[in-house]
């Protein structure tokens, strides 16, 4: 007799089930966790958790340590100014460094920002666990890793232990149909996504993204979709491994190599959703008609198309968002003046954001009056920007070219914006106060950044010609 076939899976489950220790309950198990990015800012508390309890890291090849939220993006060369970065810079080194953890210091051309440097290095693979504690973990699902932001004691149980207590989230498709327009991407679906289902409609979902759009989408344009899945409120973003994903991570320094590359490719293969396999959630959207987004409030859903108007507001939240801004309803954003420009952040600092900035920004200038920055996400983005002479077209017409941070995405170090300043950010989170308090923060994809730096307005990309 055949054997019974086995049950259509979704990639999320395939992943799960491959990684479970043990069950716990109906809904929960102990996940085996393959890699940690540990930065900065969530991990040293970790450290002292497990040094603590005289307690030892349990596979320090499983782990990759940098620092990126609170380094300076200028003057690489001279000691951190701000002693407490100084110092938090110092210990995380230290950290790694006492228990064995690779460690990429500033003066390394590998230093980036961590959901950057992980795919770049090859330590970001398919079909792996991930996590990190950083909420922008699911960048890495575009691999199809479940990857998924973890809080310290949870960073402190997988240094030790190497497994997590993980509770298993229900599974939701986002079908992108239809081919993006020109001067619209990634990223303007993304936000068009969050306004569509809410800052939390996701919650407890784990996001796989499929369809014509996704697999046209290159590996930089896939890791934007993934990484503001949690401001759709959930943790996990996912894009099954295809000929692009493997292409991308062949001959990366971490990346297997021969036989176990052929092994490696050929399981990674195998991790797609199978046909028949049920999503709890299905959510379908025709990509073909999207014009570029832009945020006008406080959390990353308050956004809508370049050529529509501010809804009238619906809850309290959107009156205080209106008046933080400084906007009213019915306004359009386009012609709105701006102050600064911020290119960068592990959402849009990639080689190809950075080509989609240039290119609008060859041959024009930076506005009078407008302070703009470019952040590439990593030394080895920087460099290679730099041998396609990108980093000219953006000096040349006036932008300040950096090293490699999250810099103002969150103003965790010297580069922050006064109160009031109004900025066109390629970042993933429009907070108050998250680039500097009082600092108002639009949302947007590079060229459209690119788009408003050279004008000094918020502007639709696809009218600069
Ligand atoms: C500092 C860090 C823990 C935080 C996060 O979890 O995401 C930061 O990266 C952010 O983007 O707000
Ligand atoms: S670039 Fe921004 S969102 Fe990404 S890890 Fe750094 S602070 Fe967080």
């Amino acid at each position: 007799m055949d054997a019974p076939k086995p049950a259509p899976r979704t990639l999320y489950e395939k992943l799960w089930d491959a990684h479970v220790v043990a069950p716990l309950d109906a809904d929960s198990a102990l996940l085996h966790i393959d890699r940690q990015l540990l930065h900065e800012v969530s991990s040293p508390q970790a450290f002292a958790e497990i040094e603590g309890k005289g307690l030892a890291v349990a596979r320090p090849a499983a782990h990759l340590g940098l620092a990126d939220h609170a380094v300076p993006t200028r003057n690489r060369d001279r000691p951190i100014a701000d002693p407490k970065a100084r110092a938090q810079v110092a210990l995380h080194a230290e950290n790694c460094a006492r228990h064995g953890i690779d460690y990429l210091s500033l003066d390394d051309a590998r230093q980036g920002i961590v959901h950057i440097v992980g795919p770049e290095q090859g330590f970001t693979l398919p079909g792996i666990t991930l996590v990190c504690g950083d909420s922008h973990t699911a960048t890495h699902g575009a691999f199809g890793a479940l990857a998924f932001g973890i809080g310290t004691s949870e960073c402190a149980c997988v240094l030790a232990t190497g497994v997590l207590p993980q509770r298993k989230a229900r599974t939701m498709a986002v079908e992108l149909r239809g081919r993006l327009g020109d001067g619209v991407g990634a990223k303007d679906v993304i936000l068009a996504l969050i306004a569509r289902i809410g800052a939390s409609g996701a919650a407890g979902h784990a996001i796989e993204y499929r369809g014509a759009a996704v697999a046209a989408m290159s590996m930089e344009a896939r890791m934007t979709l993934c990484n503001m899945s949690i401001e759709a409120g959930s943790r996990t973003g996912l894009i099954a491994p295809d000929a692009t994903t493997l292409a991308y991570v062949e001959g990366r320094p971490r990346a297997p190599k021969g036989a176990d590359w052929t092994r490696a490719a050929a399981y990674w293969r195998t991790l797609s959703t199978d046909a028949g396999a049920a999503f709890d959630r299905v959510e379908t959207f025709d990509v073909s008609r999207l014009a570029p987004m832009v945020t006008w409030g406080t959390s990353p859903d308050q956004g809508i198309a370049i050529d529509a108007g501010i809804p009238a507001p619906a809850t309290v939240k959107d009156r205080q968002a209106l008046d933080y801004m400084g906007l009213t309803a019915g306004q359009r954003l386009a012609g709105t003046p701006i102050d600064a420009v911020f290119i960068g952040s592990c959402t849009n600092s990639r080689i190809e954001d950075l080509r989609a900035a240039a290119a609008v920004v060859r041959g024009r200038r930076v506005a009078a009056g407008v302070q703009a920055l470019v952040v590439p996400g990593s030394g080895l983005i920087k460099r290679q920007a730099e041998e396609e002479g990108l980093d000219r077209v953006f000096t040349d017409a006036g932008f300040s070219w950096r090293d490699a941070g999250c810099s103002l995405c969150v103003a965790m170090n010297d580069d922050r914006l006064a109160s009031g300043t109004r900025c066109a950010s390629t970042s993933n989170r429009n907070f108050e106060g998250r680039q500097g308090a009082g600092a108002r923060t639009h949302l947007m994809s590079p060229a459209m950044a690119a788009a408003a730096a050279v004008t000094g307005r918020i502007v639709d990309v696809r009218t600069l010609g």
